[in-house]
C-alpha cells in the first residue's frame, strides 16, 4: 500500500533527517515508527503526506508515486493526527469532525450522519459531546476527536504522529487498545510514529526502528525484534527488559494447560481467553490468590494454566523464535 524506495531528506542546513530508506507496508498493516529523539521518524511520516519534500527516492501510495500527485488533495485523502491534536478551539466536537467530509463536498447532514457516527466509534456518545468545545474536554477524549476527525472521510491511509503521547499512561493503554479493534473493524492501513518502544510492539504488525541520522536499524514483527535484534543499538534501544516485553507479543500456546480434571468452573475465580497473551495471562495469574487461571474458549473452560504453563510456553516460544532466526 505504501512503498519508500531509497527515500532520504537532507535539510536545507545540512541536517541528514533520513538516509536511504526502503520501506513497505502492506495493506491493513498497522507499522510503528519508533527510535530515538531526531532520528528522523517525524520526518518520514510527513514525507508520506508531502508536509515535507524528500531529497531523494520515491515515495509510492497504492501503486502511485506521490510526487506527481496534488499535495493538498493527497493530504485530504490521507488522515493525519498528530500529538497537538490541532482541533478548532471555537468549533463545537461535531462540527469539528464534519470538517473533513465538507471538505469532501459531502452535504451537511451526511458530515453530521458521519460525524455522529464516527465519535461513537472512537467511545464518546454523541448525546454527551457532539455540542461541547474542545476545551471542555480531557486530553484523551480530544485525542479521540483527532482520531475520529482524520478517520471521517474513510481515508485508505492514516498517518499518525505520537497521538497519545500527552495523555498519561493509564488512558494510553485504554486509547491503545481501542485504536486496535478500531483499526482491525475499519482495515486502514497505518503508519505510527512513537519513541515508546512499549506502544510499538503492542501495537505494530511490523515495527521499524530508526537510529541516529536517520538509519533504519531494523524493520521486523514485534516478536522478532525483541528476540533476535539486528544489532547493538537494536538491542539497547529495546533494553535489557525485553524478556517482559516479549510475553506481550507471545500467543498463550494450548498445548502448555492443564486439564480440567477436579477443577470445578465455580471454583476459578478468574479466566482469560485462549487468544490472549503470555503477558495477559501472566498479569491474571499474579492477581488471583490459587495461582491458577481458568482458560476459555467462547463460554466453553477449555483447560487451566499455571505458573509452570506459562513457563513451559515462554521456552517452547523462544525455542521456536530462535529456529525461525
Ligand atoms: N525544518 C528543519 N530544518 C532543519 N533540520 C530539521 C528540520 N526539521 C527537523 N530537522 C532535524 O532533522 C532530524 C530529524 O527530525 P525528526 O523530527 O524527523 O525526528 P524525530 O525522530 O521525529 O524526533 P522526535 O522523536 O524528537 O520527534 C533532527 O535532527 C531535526 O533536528
Amino acid at each position: 500500500m505504501i512503498r519508500l524506495a531509497g527515500v532520504g531528506k537532507t535539510y536545507d542546513d545540512g541536517t541528514v533527517a533520513v538516509q536511504q530508506l526502503d520501506l513497505d507496508v502492506r495493506r491493513g498493516e498497522l507499522v510503528c515508527l519508533v527510535g530515538p529523539s531526531g532520528c528522523g521518524k517525524s520526518t518520514t511520516l510527513k514525507m508520506i503526506n508531502r508536509l515535507i519534500e524528500p531529497t531523494t527516492g520515491t515515495i509510492e501510495i497504492d501503486g502511485r508515486d506521490v510526487t506527481g500527485q496534488d499535495p493538498v488533495r493527497l493530504r485530504r485523502d490521507i488522515g493525519y493526527v498528530i500529538q497537538q491534536v490541532g482541533l478548532f478551539p471555537h468549533q463545537k466536537i461535531l462540527a469539528n469532525v464534519m470538517t473533513v467530509p465538507l471538505l469532501h463536498g459531502e452535504s451537511k447532514e451526511f458530515a453530521r450522519g458521519r460525524a455522529r457516527e464516527l465519535l461513537e466509534l472512537v467511545g464518546l456518545d454523541p448525546a454527551r459531546y457532539a455540542d461541547r468545545y474542545p476545551h471542555q474536554l480531557s486530553g484523551g477524549q480530544q485525542q479521540r476527536v483527532g482520531v475520529a476527525r482524520a478517520l471521517a472521510a474513510k481515508p485508505p491511509v492514516l498517518l499518525m504522529d505520537e497521538p497519545f503521547g500527552a495523555v498519561d499512561p493509564l488512558v494510553r493503554l485504554r486509547l491503545q487498545d481501542e485504536f486496535l479493534r478500531l483499526q482491525d473493524e475499519l482495515g486502514v492501513t497505518v503508519v505510527f510514529v512513537t519513541h515508546d518502544i512499549d506502544e510499538a510492539v503492542r501495537l505494530g504488525d511490523r515495527v521499524a526502528v530508526f537510529g541516529p541520522g536517520g538509519r533504519l536499524a531494523q524493520y521486523d514483527t514485534p516478536a522478532r525484534l525483541l528476540g533476535r535484534p539486528a544489532d547493538d543499538f537494536v538491542a539497547d534501544f529495546v533494553g535489557s527488559t525485553s524478556g517482559l516485553r516479549r510475553l506481550q507479543v507471545i500467543p498463550l500456546d494450548p498445548a502448555h494447560l492443564e486439564p480440567m480434571d477436579g477443577v470445578r468452573a465455580g471454583d476459578l475465580s478468574a479466566a482469560i481467553d485462549v487468544d490472549a497473551t503470555l503477558g495477559e495471562a501472566l498479569a491474571v495469574l499474579l492477581n488471583d490468590d490459587r495461582g491458577v487461571v481458568g482458560v476459555k474458549q467462547g463460554a466453553q473452560f477449555v483447560g487451566v494454566l499455571t505458573p509452570n504453563g506459562i513457563h513451559r510456553a515462554l521456552r517452547a516460544a523462544l525455542a521456536e523464535m530462535a529456529q525461525v532466526s
